[in-house]
């Protein structure tokens, strides 16, 4: 696969890193990734997704090579970044997939720029992640003692028991991502999740949405994902067989059910 990757400066000085595959003529499809990881996380869909789209993946600000100012982030500066990554590209209008905080910019993105996306998937994501607190205290935990101990419990809420005990090396490549985080970043986007409440606005999603869940997501859960798709005008669920990186655990059904909505 040939990659043109490239870095976009925000109207903030934040440097963010950009990927771009596939046919030049070809529909965007901008990634989104999660908290904790990098845009590395849509390698199993890259080969697939890149022969039907101008796939453009970005670390989010505070992860991966992305850079970000000390203190919080927030929804909105998220939002305003993915349409920064679409401007640079020359991208009028993008389908949009994100996973989880992914997801939430999608959420963002539907409500505040409509015009900029074709067709939508919100995967294994929320309108709110309450309770504030619980944000606050993760945090200031990262900011105390670094990504460390963190590392177990995030992996025991992003993939079920049996996936980690058959595919232990895919586990343990989302373990080192996670441990790579910047502490400062992976902060600064718990901050915006802890002050996001999408809730009130779910209903102004008229963009043709896929939302995908997790059976077994402990995090974000099938009713959260039935919410945003009762709340929007357009939109339909697809459940799998998978905790909260379902893009990971169920590689192919997650492909394939993105491909059938992207048309
Ligand atoms: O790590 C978690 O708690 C799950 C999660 C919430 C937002 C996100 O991107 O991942």
């Amino acid at each position: 696969m040939t990659v043109q990757t490239l870095t976009i400066v925000t109207d903030d000085g934040v440097r963010l890193a950009v990927e771009v595959y596939g046919p030049e003529s070809a529909p965007v499809l901008l990634l989104s990734n999660s908290l904790g990881t990098t845009m590395a996380m849509w390698d199993p869909q890259l080969a697939d997704l890149s022969a039907r789209y101008r796939v453009v993946r970005h670390d989010g600000r505070g992860q991966g090579q992305s850079t970000c100012p000390p203190g919080a982030a927030s929804m909105d500066r998220l939002g305003r970044d993915a349409l920064t990554v679409l401007d640079a590209l020359g991208a009028a209008r993008a389908h949009f997939c994100g996973l989880s905080m992914g997801g939430m910019v999608g959420q963002w993105l539907a409500t505040h720029a409509p015009e900029r996306l074709l067709r939508l998937v919100l995967a294994n994501t929320s309108a709110c992640m309450a309770p504030a607190a619980a944000w606050q205290a993760r945090l200031e935990g990262v900011l105390s003692h670094g990504m460390g101990p963190l590392a177990q419990a995030s992996l025991e809420r992003w993939f079920t028991p049996a996936f980690l005990a058959a595919e232990p090396e895919q586990a343990e490549w989302i373990r080192q991502m996670l441990l790579a985080n910047d502490p400062q970043g992976y902060a600064a986007c718990c901050a915006a999740i802890r002050d996001m409440d999408q809730r009130r606005t779910a209903a102004l999603n008229t963009v043709p949405t896929l939302v995908i869940a997790g059976q077994a997501d402990p995090a974000t859960s099938v009713a959260d994902a039935q919410f945003l798709v009762d709340a929007a005008g357009d939109a339909r669920l697809v459940t799998l067989p998978a905790a909260h990186l379902s893009n990971v655990e169920c590689p192919q059904q997650f492909t394939q059910a993105v491909i059938d909505h992207l048309g």
